[in-house]
């Protein structure tokens, strides 16, 4: 059995090495030639998947991306041509969530606004919709939903059309990008759509670049409107459009899913689709790979809860900082792919136990920050 998968795929020898002949490709490497006699092959996002690809192919029976988006992915080719796909939806939702959340209040810091006051519009309610709004419980803070596919299909929550979630304080995108069927994606956020927002909203990209026709919104700013627009994914990454980088409020190389958990769980996953597919018990779970994390984070309780939740979230996930380093290798080369491939190890926040400093007179303060700091997911020291 010859296995060949992406050397970003975390933990990928220990899940691998005991199911066949396992090897590494590196970022860019793969060509046709090296899927002579290869049985099954585990990507990321960022190798296309494509009938040219495939041209030599002639033992592949398994695909799997280790990544929830599949669009990278020829599926109706490897339907057509007898192979077995999967895709690890999923995998990352709770890092992209955290990323949302770690922009929201990144936002709210800078533009002196209550993020408890506003109304957040999350479309596409699954996975990473609905991990965020199981944050958004957490925090209590309003959001509705809008995701045509899933009310057609009887989902029981409640949702909003496009027209009323785009009425929203906050935007946050998370649908797969598809160019087909009854609710294409791609350029969701056209020149229409981008012309009736206000300089009060914010709009949160971390699905896909081309679910915002990005020339649209370089436009709008070119012509003088005022956006308020995070984004981690980009039209045509990871050859970008330079120009839209000074408009953005908060800039990062598509990094939102990259949690060590997400991309671990992103290979377990497909590790134990592969399992299914060839009958076999899984042996490996995550568990047994993920380090403890060290560093684990103190906050003040005398600070206001705002304060406090603020400084717990940046301390796990600092967008600003991601944001500055983008801005500055960016303004001296085409370094997207490269940030991306060097992207420091990030935990999730279920990694860190908080322990909060308090004097008597904050206990009642500590006591309610700590109760939503543990249902946005930290563990809470004694
Ligand atoms: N920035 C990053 O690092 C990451 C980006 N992603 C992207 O986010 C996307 C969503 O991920 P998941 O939630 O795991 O996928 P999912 O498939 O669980 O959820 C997507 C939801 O979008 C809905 N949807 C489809 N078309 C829609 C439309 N026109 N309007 C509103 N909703 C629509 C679907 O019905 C579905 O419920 C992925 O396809 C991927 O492209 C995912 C993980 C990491
Ligand atoms: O899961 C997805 O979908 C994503 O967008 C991934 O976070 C992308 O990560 P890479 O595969 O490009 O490292």
């Amino acid at each position: 059995m010859k296995i060949l998968y992406d050397t970003a795929m975390p933990y990928a020898n220990a899940f691998f090495s005991g199911l066949g002949d396992a090897n590494a490709f590196e970022l860019g490497s793969l060509n046709s030639e090296a899927l002579v006699d290869v049985d099954a092959l585990f990507v990321r996002s960022t190798t296309k998947v494509t009938a040219e690809l495939l041209q030599k192919a002639n033992k592949l029976q398994f695909v799997a991306t280790a990544t929830a988006g599949f669009n990278h992915i020829d599926v109706d080719y490897l339907e057509r041509s007898g192979i077995t796909w999967y895709a690890a939806g999923g995998c990352n939702a709770v890092a992209v969530a955290e990323y949302v959340i770690g922009a929201i209040l990144q936002l709210a810091h800078e533009d002196n606004f209550n993020p408890f006051d506003k109304k957040v519009a999350i479309i596409g309610a699954g996975n990473v919709g609905t991990a965020l709004s199981q944050i958004l419980d957490g925090l209590q803070l309003n959001y509705v939903l809008c995701d045509p596919p899933l009310q057609e299909a009887g989902d029981r929550r409640s949702f909003v059309d496009l027209t009323d979630a785009l009425q929203a304080d906050i935007i946050c995108l998370h649908t797969p990008l598809t160019s087909k069927g009854k609710h294409p994606t791609l350029h969701m956020l056209g020149k229409e759509q981008l012309l009736t927002l206000s300089a009060h909203q914010y709009v949160i990209n971390a699905c896909r670049g081309e679910v915002i026709d990005n020339d649209a919104l370089l436009n709008c700013y070119s012509l003088g409107q005022h956006l308020n627009v995070v984004l981690d994914v980009w039209e045509n990454e990871p050859f970008i459009n330079h120009q839209l980088i000074p408009y953005v409020r908060l800039a990062t190389a598509h990094i939102a899913g990259h949690t060590l958990e997400g991309k671990a769980r992103g290979t377990s996953m497909v590790y134990d689709a592969f399992c299914k597919h060839l009958n076999l018990q899984s042996q490996l779970k995550l568990e047994q790979f993920l380090p403890r994390f060290e560093n684990n984070p103190m906050v003040n309780s005398s600070n206001s809860s705002f304060n406090q939740l603020f400084q717990l979230v940046k301390y796990m996930y600092d967008i600003k900082k991601d944001d500055g380093i983008f801005r500055a290798r960016m303004a001296k080369s085409k370094a997207f792919a490269a940030i991306r491939k060097h992207y420091p190890i990030r935990r999730e926040f279920s990694a860190a136990e908080v322990t909060f400093c308090t004097e008597e007179a904050d206990e009642t303060n500590k006591k309610n920050v700590a109760k939503i700091a543990a249902s946005i997911g930290f563990k809470i020291a004694n």
